[in-house]
């Protein structure tokens, strides 16, 4: 477990039910500021469930209740008294499909900021070439700002997204499988970003993939029917996992 002074989102026996099917169950799990955390298992373990019980996003699920505490900064995200738009600008996320709104680049860089009442030109200038900057993808699209994100590749459109994300500063992004409806050079992309990205964001990634776990990631963990059975350095994970599950699984003995 992190260090307290660097946690930044901690967990504790956190269940989840769609109806009731109890799809987490019990999930105590902290991330420490600035590191990677890939949260691996076979399909149908509950990885995105956990994913989006960190910004609240169940909540728009009907049938849901979920039990326990999940704390940013010691808060407690919830709590009745939540702005959870507040909560999903600190936390933001990035979906497995990149859904660009229908607006040109640059409409959907200060989508946040405009809600957020930003109206400055100024402002919104540089914080579209910042974000798109660090997303990697400025270089491509300066010159077309005004244009459709749809008339984007699927690879440029994720990293418009992850350039929206961006813009609002976050402190921690999440994102769920970002890569795998793409292509492997615009996955490559998104990694070497990601991994540019972890000197100021803390980043939480759920994937299948387990070569990009092993690469980009810090921590990782492992997760099965609901239950987080290992949750370690990256490096012990795979190489040295402690739980036979977790060997079964990196191995390939199943999943
Ligand atoms: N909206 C929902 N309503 C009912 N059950 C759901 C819902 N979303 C997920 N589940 C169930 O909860 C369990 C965990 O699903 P979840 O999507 O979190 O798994 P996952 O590990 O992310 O899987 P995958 O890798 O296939 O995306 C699964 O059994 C799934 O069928």
């Amino acid at each position: 477990m992190a260090d307290d002074k660097n946690k930044i989102i901690t967990a504790s026996d956190v269940h989840l039910f769609y109806g009731r099917f109890e799809a987490l169950k019990g999930i105590t799990l902290d991330f420490a500021q600035k590191d990677i955390t890939a949260l691996i298992g076979p399909s149908g373990c509950g990885k995105s469930t956990f994913l989006r019980t960190l910004n609240r996003m169940n909540d728009l699920i009907p049938g849901v209740t979920i039990t326990g505490n999940v704390m940013l900064h010691g808060e407690n995200i919830y709590a009745p008294a939540t702005d959870t738009v507040a909560l999903r600008k600190e936390i933001g996320m990035v979906f497995q499909q990149p859904n660009p709104f229908p607006f040109s680049i640059y409409e959907n860089v200060v989508y946040g900021l405009r809600l957020a009442g930003i109206r400055d030109r100024r402002v919104l200038d540089e914080a579209v070439e910042t974000s798109l900057r660090q997303a990697v993808i400025w270089d491509e699209v300066k010159d077309k700002l005004n244009q459709s994100a749809l008339s984007l590749s699927g690879g440029q459109q994720q990293r418009v997204c992850i350039a929206r994300v961006l813009a609002v500063k976050p402190d921690v992004i999440l994102l769920d499988e970002p890569t795998s409806a793409l292509d492997p050079i615009s996955s490559g992309q998104i990694e070497n970003m990601l991994l540019e990205l972890r000197d100021e964001y803390t980043i939480i990634l759920v994937t299948h993939n387990m070569q990009q776990a092993s690469r980009i990631s810090d921590k990782t963990a492992f997760f099965l029917q609901g239950n987080l059975i290992e949750f370690a350095d990256t490096k012990t994970i795979f190489l040295n996992p402690h739980e036979k599950e977790t060997e079964d699984y990196i191995s390939g003995r199943f999943g």
